[in-house]
């Protein structure tokens, strides 16, 4: 497994066009947070914008949405239950579904809804309690351009193989062997997995143990896949910039909180394209 390095983050974090537009920057559907999760919902969100995104709309319970436009007027929100919202899932470009979904019954109705409704050609990054449903509920993932971002408990119940069992050697066999697309096995450090490819993170440390840290990534995945693509460079990349955002604020902060890590990731994508 190779190192993941900064200069390797910076040749996929180029300069913008001067004429780029938010089209071009990837629409970003965000299915997320149950009434009781709904801050991992803004998380994600403000994640995704603060990553570069161009559109980011929100599918979250309808408690959340006020509190959503309080904290994040750049994002659009839709309530999950809208008859409207399989119309919306075919339009992204990439899809999040799972941080703070909830793994009750409502929650695997929406899971399903959004596996029957995402095209061939956008991202879908599974996350959470969507990783806990599909684990649970035996549930056959085939969309090939997946990306998986288990915790090492969410990624046990995934293909049961236990923490200290998820070692270098054994993920990419199993990863290639149970779960289509791209495997980001989050910890520290986080390995990102494809068939032909295989990265160990370089940034990030404790100060990321909070609740939220995860959220957040999903967020920046989307927003790095909006923009640069769907390959294991791009999301290896945004794992990177994720945790080297963590690192400018554990340099005088003792804890990264999860929505500041987001704030600072612009500071960090600005210093990987001058580079
Ligand atoms: N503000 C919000 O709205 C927030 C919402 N959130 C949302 O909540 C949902 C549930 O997610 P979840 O991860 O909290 O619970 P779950 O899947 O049951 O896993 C817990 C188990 O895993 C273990 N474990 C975890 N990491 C580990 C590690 N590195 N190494 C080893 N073990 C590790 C952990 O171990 P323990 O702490 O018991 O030692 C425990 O056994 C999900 O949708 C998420 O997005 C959260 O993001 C919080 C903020
Ligand atoms: N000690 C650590 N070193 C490096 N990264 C860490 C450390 N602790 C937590 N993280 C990172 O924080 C994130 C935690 O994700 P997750 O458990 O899904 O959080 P949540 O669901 O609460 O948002 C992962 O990206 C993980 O790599
Ligand atoms: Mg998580």
């Amino acid at each position: 497994m190779q190192d993941f390095t900064e200069s390797m983050a910076a040749q996929v974090v180029r300069p913008r066009n001067n004429a780029n537009y938010k089209g071009q920057n990837g629409h970003i559907v965000i299915v997320a947070g149950n009434e009781r999760f709904g801050g991992a919902a803004i998380m994600s969100a403000q994640a995704a914008v603060y990553a570069g995104a161009g559109l980011v709309t929100v599918a979250t319970a309808a408690k959340n949405h006020a509190p959503l436009h309080a904290r994040l007027p750049e994002a659009m929100v839709i309530d999950w239950a809208d008859a409207n919202l399989p119309i919306l899932l075919r339009q992204a470009d990439v899809i999040v579904v799972g941080p703070g979904l909830g793994v009750d019954a409502a929650a695997l109705g929406i899971l399903s809804l959004v596996l029957s409704a995402v095209t061939d050609s956008a991202a879908l990054i599974i996350d959470g309690s969507a990783i806990t449903l599909i684990a649970e509920n035996h549930i056959k993932v085939l969309h090939q351009q997946t990306i998986w971002t288990p915790h090492p408990i969410e990624l046990q119940r995934l293909v049961q193989l236990a923490p200290p069992a998820q070692t270098d050697i054994v993920l990419p066999v199993v990863a290639h062997d149970q779960l289509p697309g791209i495997l980001v096995a989050k910890g520290a450090p986080t390995r990102t997995i494809a068939d032909h490819a295989a990265f160990r993170n370089t940034s990030g440390g404790p100060a990321m143990a909070t609740g939220g840290t995860g959220d957040t990534l999903t967020g920046v995945i989307a927003a790095f896949c909006g923009q640069f693509g769907f390959n294991v460079h791009v999301v290896a990349a945004a794992v990177w910039t994720h945790s080297a955002a963590a690192d400018l604020l554990a340099a005088d902060q003792y804890v990264a909180v999860p929505s500041q890590v987001a704030a600072a990731v612009p500071k960090i994508m600005r210093r990987l394209s001058q580079q």
